[in-house]
Parts: structure tokens; sequence; C-alpha cells
């Protein structure tokens, strides 16, 4: 039985004040929350506080991104090393913001999941196809690509502790939700191929997320399918209040 996943990645905003403020609502709003797995992926600069107010609280906290290599001439980017002396539990890799706005390639990606396993860390995978790639009913080509990329230079162990978020680019911050069974099919997809490049158990056991518009309305539909192992949340996460009513409905499905 896979443990529901419910994440919130708040992208470029809450500062340090606005990061405190938002555990305090949420600890407030909800206090018994021990069916679900929960995790928060604040800005780079707000993790020190988000680990220090979440220090007695089952609630994972991680970076949205990270670089391959520990040190060395690499201006803006962060290091593994970093993110672990700030006792970081996961980190967001390959994002679509980050495959789309800053170019980063299926390679690349394949490179920093590979070191964010070495270095203990619980990788969340992004994929997921555009508006294009979905009209032109490459949707299922996109994914193949993707996975089997990121999955190349895995062992069994490995993939089984990779988190994957299925994102279509077209739901993402556009209020579009996928219905659930657009997002069946894919997670199914998903799991099908990774049962192809390693075995059953590896593909019953690997957590799949959904993420794109997900919202307090919409949640139960997504969270009940079977192949929805939680959520990656993006707008719905930034105030307590509505990413408290996910983590509820999470707890009743
Ligand atoms: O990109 C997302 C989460 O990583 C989804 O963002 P929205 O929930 O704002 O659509």
């Amino acid at each position: 039985m896979r443990k529901l996943f419910i994440a919130g990645n708040w992208k470029m905003h809450n500062g340090v004040k606005d990061t405190e403020d938002f555990f305090n609502e949420l600890f407030n709003l909800v206090s018994n929350y021990e069916k679900v797995d929960i995790a928060i992926a604040p800005p780079f600069t707000s993790i020190p506080k988000a680990v220090e107010v979440c220090r007695t609280k089952r609630v994972l906290i991680g970076a949205q991104n990270m670089y391959f290599e520990d040190k060395g001439a690499f201006t803006g980017e962060i290091s593994p090393q970093f993110l672990k002396e700030l006792n970081v539990d996961f980190v967001i890799l390959g994002h679509s913001e980050r495959r789309h706005i800053f170019g980063e390639t299926n390679d690349l990606i394949a490179k920093k999941l590979k070191k964010a396993l070495n270095e203990g860390f619980i990788p969340i995978l992004c994929v997921g196809e555009t508006l294009k790639e979905r009209e032109d009913e490459k949707t299922e080509t996109v994914l193949k690509e993707q996975v089997d990329s990121a999955f190349n230079n895995l062992t069994p162990d490995e993939a089984k502790r990779v988190i994957i978020a299925y994102e279509p680019v077209w739901a993402i911050g556009t209020g579009k939700t996928a219905t659930p069974e657009i997002a069946r099919d894919a997670h199914f997809f998903i799991r099908k191929r990774i049962k192809e490049l390693y075995n059953s158990i590896v593909a019953d056991e690997i957590r799949i997320l959904y993420g794109g518009s997900v919202k307090p309305e919409n949640a139960k539909s997504l969270l009940q399918v079977d192949q929805i192992d939680g959520a990656l949340i993006g707008g719905a996460s930034l105030k307590a209040q509505s990413f408290a009513e996910i983590i509820k409905i999470g707890m009743e499905v």
C-alpha cells in the first residue's frame, strides 16, 4: 500500500516571514496527519526557517532544485552538501519550469537525480508533456523519453526511492486540471514503463504524484484514483488554509 504524499512547491513565493506564518497557521489547522506524508519545498532562503519550525513535526522540507556537483565555479547553483547542512529531506528535479524556462535537459536532470540519490535525498522527478505535445498525440513518447533518460543509470533499489510527479505543462498554473481519467492513464503508462525497465516490485512501490492546478475543490476526485499516490501543489500550497484542506481530503480518501 503506497502512502499518500501531499507536497507543496512554493516556487518563488514565501520569504522567511511568510514561511513562519504559514507553518504556525498550518499547525493550528491540522494536528493529526499521520495517514499521509506532508512535504513543502520553500525557496532556498526560507529553508532554514521551515526546518526550524517543523523540527518537532512530521513534515518533510525540500529544495526546488540542486546541482550535481559538490562545489566549484558554478555561479548561482546550489550544492547538495549545502542542502545536507540545512537538513533538507527531498529535492524536486526536472520541474517543467526548470525544463522550459531555464533550458534543463533530460541529460542534466538524470545527473542531478543520480547525485540526489547518492546523497540520500528523496528525489521528486517531474515529468509531463506540453499542450502541443498532447495535441500532436506525443504524450506517451515524451513521458517515455523523460522516464527512460532519468532512470537510465539507476539500480532497482535507487529507482524505488524516486517519487515521480506527473505534471502536464498545460495544467500548471492555468486552472486547467487534468481530468482524473487523463491523469490515471498517464500514471498507468509511467508505472508500466517502470515495470518494463525494472520489475513489478519496483513499479508497485514507486509513488506517482499528480501536479497541475490541484485545489481543495478537485483534490478528492484526483486523490481517490488508485494510480494517483499524492499531489504536487503549486498555488494552493501557498496558503495554509487551502493546503490544510487538501491534507484533510488526503486523510479521508
Ligand atoms: O507546478 C506545480 C507544482 O510543482 C503545479 O502548480 P499549480 O498547482 O499552481 O498549477
